[in-house]
């Protein structure tokens, strides 16, 4: 009976040709074992079997030499991977040892080409996962419960016997003679999930003994519903984006409702999932009409960024320290500003204008450049001579430009020996890299892209 409802299942799933189980020894992940070997030829797939000795208990050791007794004896392939003790963390074990277990199957489907890794969690672990998370709080999306396939590493993660309660795995197991071990955890009360499973289920099915079928019945329907959200969520997202990001103006005008999922969803394209406390000062800055320009850290080197019109989610910039930050300006050497620009000083003839890789110039005296030119960033406080015969601050000519805080503490300026301010690169010449008429031998100091000419 069970085999004819998991065959049909396995058909349901795409019938997967190749694939990795997490085997753990306990009954649920010994009767997948099982029942995908019971499978008729034609769909039976070729298994590999992955396992963690977690060395977490006292029998560990056993499990370990069991298993690799019964790939041995069934001509499985095993991929063992043992967790050292020295690797254990202090604090929230369960944890780092899921990560651990899932890093791990990632690698053996990397290395042993396995598309599919099944997992044998079952309908029991599914009840258990929805009422801890209706219990703990958090994104409604967490609801949907565990996910019968999902993309997963390289390929999938299936888990076939999501539909299947416990008791009917474990007379299967009974009846047929499987071997396997009892996780010692499930018998103490310290674990939050075994209080779920030991207090608070049972009280479930004793009120209703559909209860785990209409927990999943609620779960398949906000599964439904999120992928009809979904689409029109990606449907407003689409509307807000341009070449250069997320139009804020466009996420303002959204009716309030939206404005959260369409938020939620362009993090989630950028690989960043917010939580509440983030949304709301993400949605403070965005809605300041004081503050053009600002940053939320996200946490994991993320970033909300606004910009003037424009947001997104970035990762942070690490500093590099191969450009120094300041340098002199020697004839005839090509400067790296960054990755895409250069700068250098030569002599007037040397440059042909109309080469396309020029992107700016200025002339300047060569005295001025034999006195001693320096490149560096800009310093509170600087400010650049202009046409008008003033001075101009060049925080305000960042401010008229609308230059983002990045871009003001990348760029470049040029300074002459005598502390004048020659060249905002990108951004403003001073008049003072206007030549006078009576100038006789001109240099030119030219901002090319990079990877083109000498140097
Ligand atoms: N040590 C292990 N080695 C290999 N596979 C394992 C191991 N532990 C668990 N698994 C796989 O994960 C499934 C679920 O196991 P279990 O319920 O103990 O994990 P969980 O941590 O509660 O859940 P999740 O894996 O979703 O985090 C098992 O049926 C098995 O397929």
């Amino acid at each position: 009976m069970l085999n004819t409802k998991f065959e049909a299942q396995y058909r349901l799933l795409g019938s997967p040709k190749k694939v990795l189980v997490a085997v753990s020894t306990g009954v649920d992940s010994m009767v997948l074992l099982d029942l995908l070997r019971q499978l008729p030829n034609d769909s039976r797939p070729e298994i590999g079997i992955a396992y963690v000795d977690h060395q977490l208990r006292a029998q560990s050791q056993i499990e370990t030499e069991f298993i690799e007794k019964y790939c041995l004896e069934n001509q499985l392939k095993l991929y063992k991977k043992v967790w050292p003790v020295s690797e254990h963390g202090l604090k929230g074990i369960e944890n780092e040892a899921r990560k651990m277990r899932y890093a791990f199957f990632k690698q053996v489907m990397r290395s042993g080409d396995y598309p599919t890794l099944m997992t044998a969690h079952q309908s029991n672990d599914q009840i258990e996962t929805l009422v801890m998370k209706g219990i703990r709080g958090g994104d409604i999306r967490q609801l949907t419960g565990i996910s019968g396939i999902r993309s997963f590493g390289p390929g999938q993660l299936i888990r076939p016997l999501l539909s299947f309660s416990k008791q009917v795995i474990r007379q299967y197991a009974e009846k047929q003679g499987i071997p396997f071990f009892e996780d010692e955890t499930n018998q103490s009360t310290d674990f939050f999930r075994n209080r779920v499973r030991k207090e608070i289920i049972p009280k479930m099915l004793e009120n209703n003994q559909q209860a785990i079928e209409h927990a999943q019945t609620y779960a398949n329907q906000l599964s439904d519903l999120l992928e009809l959200v979904d689409e029109s969520v990606d449907e407003k997202v689409a509307v807000l984006k341009d070449k250069s990001g997320f139009q804020i103006k466009e996420w303002t005008i959204l009716a309030k409702k939206w404005q959260i999922p369409v938020l939620k969803k362009i993090a989630e394209s950028r690989d960043v999932f917010l939580k509440m406390d983030q949304i709301r000062q993400i949605t403070q800055l965005l809605m300041n009409p004081k503050k053009p320009q600002g940053k939320i850290d996200l946490g994991h080197d993320q970033q909300f960024v606004k910009q003037y019109e424009y947001m997104n989610f970035v990762k942070k910039e690490k500093k590099n320290d191969s450009t120094p930050e300041k340098m002199v300006v020697i004839k005839n050497i090509w400067f790296n500003l960054n990755k895409k620009e250069k700068i250098g000083v030569f002599n007037r003839d040397e440059i042909n204008l109309t080469d396309s890789d020029i992107l700016d110039y200025i002339f300047v005296d060569s005295l001025i450049v034999d006195e001693g030119l320096t490149l560096r960033r800009r310093l509170s406080g600087d400010f650049i001579s202009v046409t008008n015969g003033g001075n101009q601050k060049i925080k305000k000519i960042f401010i008229d430009q609308k230059v983002t805080k990045d871009d003001r503490n990348q760029a470049w300026l040029l300074e002459t020996n005598t502390k004048q301010i020659i060249w905002l690169i990108n951004y403003k010449k001073s008049e003072l890299s206007e030549p006078f008429e009576t100038d006789k031998i001109q240099d030119i100091i030219v901002l090319k892209k990079q990877g083109q000419g000498r140097g």
